[in-house]
């Protein structure tokens, strides 16, 4: 393993084969009769931005439970691989050394310091009775300079917006060093420029060979970030692929009642959105 800019870990490259990224299959999950994901399939490539998209209501934020080992699937044939590892079958203290996941509404009532939270993303990495290494306390320190957080350090966490908190759950994640980072809506609470510079983030996260997926409602920041898509419609997965090939009105447009134009980005060549509602 090698450590980078961003405090991310990859797998150093040699002989061996390269990082293949998440392959989920069959993944179902049901509570009181009702089937809420229904034998998903999905991917997300090491070294990409993956988005996750879908109405609300379509399952995203259950199957990123799922993915993370938070809830377990209803079907025993559901398989979960993360560069070949069983992701499914390794047990939490091992999972949280392999993935991290970013969830939308994270409890932050605990009255700890912004740095204290962050730090929390460490214990994964160190022996149960140890505290905080000086290793652990630059790790997180770096996890916060990269969401622009340094000023926050010594903030309690109860205290902040809910934009800073998202960043410091976003550092938190950071702090672990994931191969596998998962994210329930990142940009939730965030303006404008920091959507760009958490997406920003996300990217060079890929780039340094961090698999990601990240559940997105905002289609156009999904057009503008993603390089694969994996499209949720009332627990199925109803289209994936590259976001030129999902994100287009036939696919678009029955699953959110809506209707979709596609223009290019004159600068990017990426889809960019407009929607009405038809009639
Ligand atoms: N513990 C639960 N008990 C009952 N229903 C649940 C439970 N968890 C999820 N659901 C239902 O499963 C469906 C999918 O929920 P989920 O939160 O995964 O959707 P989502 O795509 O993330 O939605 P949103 O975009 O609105 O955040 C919803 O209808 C939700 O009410």
């Amino acid at each position: 393993m090698t450590t980078t800019a961003t405090g991310a870990r990859t797998a150093t490259t040699g002989t061996t084969p390269g990082p293949r990224g998440l392959d989920a299959e069959r993944v179902s999950w049901s509570v009181g009769g009702r089937l809420i994901l229904d034998g998903v399939d999905a991917t997300a490539p090491a070294g990409a931005v993956s988005g996750l998209l879908g109405p609300n209501g379509s399952g995203k934020s259950t199957l990123l439970r799922v993915l993370a080992g938070v809830q377990p699937p209803s079907d025993a044939g559901a398989r979960v691989a993360f560069d070949d590892a069983d992701l499914l079958g390794l047990g939490r203290r091992k999972r949280a050394r392999v993935l991290a996941l970013v969830e939308q509404e994270a409890s932050t009532d605990l009255p700890l310091t912004v740095l204290d939270a962050v730090l929390l993303g460490r214990i994964p990495h160190r022996s149960l009775l140890a505290g905080d290494s000086d290793a652990d306390r630059a790790v997180a320190h770096r996890a916060l300079a990269t969401v622009g957080m340094t000023a926050f350090a010594e903030r309690e966490v109860t205290t902040l917006s809910g934009g800073e908190r998202q960043r410091v759950h976003m550092a938190r994640a950071l702090a672990q060093e994931p191969a596998l980072i998962l994210l329930d809506e990142p940009t939730n609470h965030l303006d404008v420029a920091a959507q760009l510079d958490a997406l920003r983030t996300l990217r060079a996260l890929a780039e340094d060979g961090v698999t990601v997926l990240a559940a997105l409602h905002d289609l156009n920041l999904a057009a503008q970030t993603c390089d694969h898509v994996v499209l949720l419609s009332e627990g199925r997965v109803v289209a994936a692929g590259d976001v030129r090939d999902v994100l287009v009105p036939d696919v678009l447009d029955p699953v959110y009642g809506v209707r979709t134009e596609v223009l290019t980005h004159p600068r990017t060549g990426r889809p960019v959105l407009s929607f009405e509602l038809p009639g």
